[in-house]
């Protein structure tokens, strides 16, 4: 096995591989082919419990990565940083919270950039069309692997929000509870639009050649303006009226600078034929697929849901989640839904954590309520009471934890 990485990859002090397919288990796409060999990169924080109950997936988004948060003081931040860690919403010192890259992304995982087993170079467009739920499958086989039986919660935003969704409806009976941020039941019309756009940027650059660029260049300008679109999608009139305003420098507008800055940031971390992969994963995506409707795909699901959506959203609206939230329920699914007042426009779901964690701590108390814990100090207290000592071992589901 050869495994190799995009030159934007960041190697990871606590990054993990694991091998989900091989020549004699090859993995069937959903539209049709197979690999052979799939590498998953991933991460986990806290500890696993006795009985695999406390395990949290988190799903990232388009460009996102196996790391969303950091191992210690001294290692990177991630991009859910102030969700995840112990005593967070998403508490390490109880959950046990693993996150992969996903299949045909370039941050570890198998994907475009990775080598095709039949001809050792870069598969490049040769790479088979892979779906939301391929990647929900893939993450399915690594839990088998991992040894995982059971989901307490999986929890993701846009992309992310999209597996999550899969997730609950793919697998029913392993998943307790289940969180969607930022994402449809479907990708809508001027959704697929502003990707077909961005697809065109990379494939219209002649540097591209047909995804055959590996080793050269790439297609930097293309991808850095299909970014620059991508960005616009991600974030609202008024959040851009605050943070660039009509001001200028170096000969350009403010909101300019910034689309140039973030266009020059995503060549340096991300492969374009990945991009151009993921894109159309997004578009394909609509929950309802392989079921006879979109009701029967969604009454598949036993999971309690929670859809989340941000006010300002213009990539995927919040009456997108509303319509979700309410088909959940119309099919007799325990669905709740809350829409952030965010000015922050898509990409609310990595900005306004203050207004997600009251929201996401609520829903994970009632769904997956805390076993009684008592502190290991104050069991040692209670120990010299004979009566107390007594009443804890009458109970045996009273967890211990260290303070
Ligand atoms: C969800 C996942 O799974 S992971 C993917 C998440 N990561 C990304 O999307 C990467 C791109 N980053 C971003 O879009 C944003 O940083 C977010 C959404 C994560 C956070 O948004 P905000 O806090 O509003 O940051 P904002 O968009 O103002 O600034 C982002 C960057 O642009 C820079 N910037 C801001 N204004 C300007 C400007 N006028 N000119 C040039 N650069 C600018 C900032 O310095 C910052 O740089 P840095 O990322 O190197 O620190
Ligand atoms: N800004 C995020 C979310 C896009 O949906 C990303 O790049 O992954």
């Amino acid at each position: 096995m050869v495994v190799t990485f995009f030159p934007g990859f960041r190697w990871r002090s606590q990054l993990k591989l694991a091998q989900i397919a091989s020549p004699e288990d090859p993995f069937t796409l959903e539209q049709g082919g197979c690999l052979t060999e799939i590498t998953v990169a991933y991460e986990t924080y806290g500890t696993l419990s006795a009985a695999g109950d406390n395990v949290i997936l988190v799903a990232h988004a388009l460009t996102g990565d196996s790391h969303p948060a950091a191992h210690g003081p001294y290692d990177e931040q991630g991009w859910w940083e102030p969700l995840i860690g112990p005593g967070r919403t998403l508490d390490t010192d109880r959950f046990y919270v693993i996150c992969a890259n996903v299949l045909g992304g370039c941050q570890g995982t198998t994907g475009p950039a990775s080598p095709d087993p039949a001809t050792g170079r870069a598969y490049g467009m040769g790479f088979p069309e892979i779906t939301v739920k391929d990647m929900v499958k893939v993450q399915k086989r690594l839990l088998e692997v991992l040894r995982i039986q059971h989901l307490a919660l999986v929890i993701g935003g846009s992309m992310g929000g999209m597996q999550a969704l899969e997730w609950a409806v793919s697998y029913p009976g392993f998943i307790d509870a289940v969180v969607v941020i930022a994402a449809p039941g479907y990708a809508a019309p001027q959704a697929i639009a502003y990707n077909r756009v961005g697809r065109q940027a990379v494939m219209l650059d002649p540097a591209w050649q047909n995804g055959n660029y590996y080793g050269g260049p790439g297609p930097e300008k293309g991808l850095a303006a299909a970014r620059a679109l991508g960005m616009i999608t991600y974030q609202s009139e008024l959040s851009m009226a605050y943070k660039f305003g009509r001001r200028t420098r170096s000969g350009q507008f403010e909101v300019e600078n910034y689309l140039d800055y973030q266009g020059a940031n995503i060549v340096k971390r991300f492969d374009a034929n990945s991009y151009l992969y993921l894109l159309r994963a997004l578009d394909l995506f609509d929950i309802s697929a392989g079921y006879a409707t979109y009701e029967d795909a969604l009454a598949r699901i036993d999971a309690r849901m929670l859809i989340v959506g941000v006010s300002s959203d213009i990539l995927y609206p919040p009456h997108q989640q509303e319509e979700l939230a309410a088909t959940l329920r119309r099919v007799g699914i325990r669905a709740e839904l809350a829409v952030i007042n965010s000015p922050h426009g898509h990409d609310g779901f990595l900005i306004d954590f203050q207004l997600l964690r009251p929201i996401l701590t609520r829903f994970i108390d009632a769904a997956l309520p805390a076993p009684v814990t008592v502190p290991i100090r104050q069991w040692f207290r209670f120990r010299a009471s004979s009566l107390a000592y007594l009443g804890a071992r009458l109970m045996p589901a009273v967890e211990l934890r260290e303070v």
